[in-house]
């Protein structure tokens, strides 16, 4: 199977110690482990958020130390715990993403269908302010889907939702990885979403790689 990212000998100070893990190409794997384990250093490490002390990152087999940070965060994009969500309307947050990462803007009809996709039903006049903490989660993931990215990494995407729109969330999340093709990364406390779409199961408990499992 064809790796999108291989780690050799990482150590994140005494956060984290992974010896050898591979991250299958175009495959949704869940990472799971207890809180503090270390799941979130891992993914920032992925996208050079910040760098392991030691060992190496390969992102289809180059050195991600020696890849323009700029360049790898518009090819694997990030959607952390506490997304930034900018005080102007919900149209200005999905185009001030797509300019900052240099792309052409959307369409009115495009914009409607991403936010469609994250069930979010909400016009695109309206400022932001008052939108619930999940209702923001699902406009920074809908800005993810715009952004296109080859890989998607996500941190804990569903925290702040309900368990019903949380499955819908995760379901749309799953048809749009598989629908073109990207490989998908996900930090979750649910053992069922773990379960229910991990193809690749990767456990941390104490900084270390305890488990691997295909699903
Ligand atoms: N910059 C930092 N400096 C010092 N310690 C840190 C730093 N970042 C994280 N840690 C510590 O590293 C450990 C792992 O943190 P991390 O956020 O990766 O855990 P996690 O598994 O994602 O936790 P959770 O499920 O609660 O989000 C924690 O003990 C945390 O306090």
């Amino acid at each position: 199977m064809e790796s999108v990212f291989q780690l050799r000998n990482i150590r994140y100070g005494d956060i984290l110690n992974i010896q050898h893990m591979d991250i299958p190409k175009d495959k949704i794997t869940c990472i799971v482990g207890e809180s503090g384990s270390g799941k979130t250093t891992l993914i920032k490490m992925l996208n050079c958020l910040i760098s392991p002390t030691e060992g190496e990152i390969l992102f289809q087999e180059k050195n991600i130390s020696e890849m323009d940070p700029v360049d790898l965060r518009r090819r694997v994009v990030m959607l952390g715990q506490n997304p930034v969500i900018f005080p102007v309307t919900v149209r200005d947050n999905l185009s001030i993403a797509l300019r900052f990462s240099e792309k052409e803007p959307l369409e009115e009809q495009e914009m409607k269908k991403y936010l469609a996709m994250v069930h979010l039903d909400k016009n695109l006049d309206q400022p932001v302010e008052n939108m619930s903490g999940g209702e923001k989660q699902r406009l920074a993931l809908a800005r993810v889907f715009i952004l296109n990215p080859e890989v998607l990494l996500l941190d804990e995407p569903s925290s702040a939702l309900d368990e019903e729109t949380e499955i819908l969330i995760i379901e749309e999340t799953v048809r749009y990885v598989k629908h073109y093709g990207k490989t998908l990364i996900m930090v979750t406390h649910s053992k069922l979403i773990a379960e229910t779409y991990g193809e690749n199961i990767i456990k941390i408990s104490k900084g270390q790689f305890v488990r691997e499992g295909e699903m």
